[in-house]
């Protein structure tokens, strides 16, 4: 199946569950595997016919810095079923990792896929 990539989205919120970083913003990286038959788009070398993802990233960006959130499996979870429900994809992977969380690690984060190709 073909996909639509989003690689290392930066996103800067309100995340985490202690008291400290509720009153700080945090960066997020956000990576997103979206299926999408993209045949129709470079056949008819049609704008319409692809998934922007451009106006995804726009939107999950809105989307995770509405309100805070203490937990990054809430915001995988939150993306997943806004590109599924508001951009008509049937797949998606989505890896939010938080840098700088554990000083010795370089990110951590979760990974999760919802939906069936
Ligand atoms: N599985 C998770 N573990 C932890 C999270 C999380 O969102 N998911 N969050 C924290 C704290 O907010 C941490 O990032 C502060 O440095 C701890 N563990």
């Amino acid at each position: 199946m073909d996909k639509v990539l989003i690689r290392e989205l930066k996103v800067e919120t309100v995340i985490g569950v202690y008291e400290w970083e509720k009153q700080i913003k945090q960066t997020l990286l956000l990576d997103l595997d979206m299926a999408w038959d993209n045949r129709l788009a470079a056949a008819s070398d049609t704008y319409e016919h692809a998934l922007c993802y451009e106006t995804v990233s726009n939107r999950i960006t809105a989307l995770i810095t509405e309100k805070p959130i203490e937990l990054i499996e809430t915001i995988a979870e939150m993306v997943a079923q806004c590109v599924m429900s508001e951009f008509n994809v049937q797949w998606v992977k989505v890896t939010v990792m938080k840098p700088g969380a554990v000083p010795t690690a370089s990110a951590v984060g979760v990974t999760i896929e919802r939906g069936c190709i």
